[in-house]
């Protein structure tokens, strides 16, 4: 990359660093947002809840690894979190064209460039994350040849931008999961169906509350989940109900507002492979992987609702559930991709409460 033009990051304070540019050599403006994992950008740029965001990575060689060559299951990606690159831009501190590795098929900067996507490299990400972590997640854009203006995407209604239009249907299992789709990453769809499961995925406005189910599934999404207006309004209808629901990050922070809770934002967020929580009252611990900017406030829940997970470093809220209905959400990933697999039992524990709903239906 010796011949890399010449780029800038400016963000909302005024800061301007200067790098060069790798992937699409155009202008993008995002809300600036950190992580830390150590490796996972095939995952990361391709989960749809980085839609909107300029993604800097602290690890400091990216790139060397390559991105890998789609393979497909029943029209499902075996590789990546989604069909395309959601990032608005990258920041990193070296980037590596060259690559190795059994399963590349192109260097990180040749994917970029194919969705149009801005990457800028020799840019201190450690000082970067550091200015970060103390003013908080800023607007912030990448400048190539023509200056873009800043952009909060937390103001608009990204969901509906990666939903889905239509109505799928995936597998053929015993228990039939509507998945409500406001940007779900596809290794949870494939978590699902490794557990004999009839999958729904419905778009994020869809009126799931007419179809025939045994547990409803809310995924993770982009953005503010306050602009999810409709989704909340057919949540709240399905909480009057008995059948089991799990929520996913946004999800999670969909059903605290459908409870009657409030969300808020982050300073920063967590973004990171490593974020310990805690199950609530137990000594329990998980490494878990993760990337939200949003949380629910816990004290704002009703009184029949309580933290499930609570983060080990900051104390907010990783989880809540109902205390007696099989309500129930992780704001970390346990469907990992990439990351720790360790919470992959989460989706087991939803199925057991479907099987269990099941069978109560079937005596009464
Ligand atoms: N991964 C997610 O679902 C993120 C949820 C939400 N957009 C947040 O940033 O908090």
């Amino acid at each position: 990359m010796e011949n890399a033009k010449s780029v800038k990051l400016v963000l909302e304070d005024g800061t301007e660093i200067q790098g060069k540019s790798f992937g699409a050599f155009t202008s993008a403006a995002g809300e600036v947002v950190f992580s830390t994992a150590m490796t996972g950008y095939p995952e990361n740029l391709t989960d749809p809840s980085f839609a909107g965001q300029i993604l800097v990575l602290t690890y400091p060689m990216v790139g060397n690894y390559g991105v890998p060559g789609e393979d497909l299951y029943e029209s499902i990606s075996k590789i990546f979190e989604s069909d395309k690159i959601h990032i608005a831009g990258l920041v990193v501190n070296y980037y590596s064209e060259e690559h190795s590795h059994w399963h590349a098929a192109k260097s990180l900067g040749d994917w970029l460039s194919e969705y149009n996507i801005p990457g800028i490299f020799d840019v201190d990400t450690r000082l970067l994350t550091k200015k970060l972590r103390e003013k908080g997640a800023m607007l912030g854009k990448i400048v190539a040849a023509e200056d873009v203006e800043l952009h909060d995407p937390n103001q608009d209604n990204l969901v509906a931008q990666v939903s889905p239009s239509e109505v799928k249907h995936y597998g053929s299992g015993k228990n039939k999961i509507v998945l409500v789709d406001c940007g779900t990453k596809t290794n949870i769809i494939r978590c699902f169906l490794e557990r004999d499961v009839e999958l729904i995925r419905v778009p994020w406005d869809y009126d799931f509350t007419q179809l025939d189910y045994d547990g409803l599934f809310l995924s993770n999404g982009p953005g503010d989940p306050k602009m999810c207006e409709a989704t909340i309004g057919h949540l709240q209808t399905a909480l009057q109900q008995d059948k089991p629901i799990f929520g996913i990050c946004l999800g999670s922070q969909l059903m605290g507002l459908a409870a009657g809770g409030d969300t808020f934002k982050l300073k920063y967020g967590h973004r990171s492979h490593n974020q310990p929580v805690l199950l609530t009252g137990t000594k329990r611990s998980y490494i878990t992987s993760q990337n939200h900017g949003f949380a629910v406030d816990t004290d704002t829940l009703p009184a029949e609702w309580e933290m499930l997970f609570e983060n080990l470093n900051d104390g907010t809220c990783e989880g809540i559930k109902h205390k007696t209905k099989p309500f129930f959400s992780t704001q970390f990933h346990p469907e990992a991709a990439g990351g720790p697999q360790d919470t992959e039992f989460m989706f087991d524990d939803f199925l057991k409460a479907v099987e269990e709903y099941k069978a109560t239906v079937a005596t009464n």
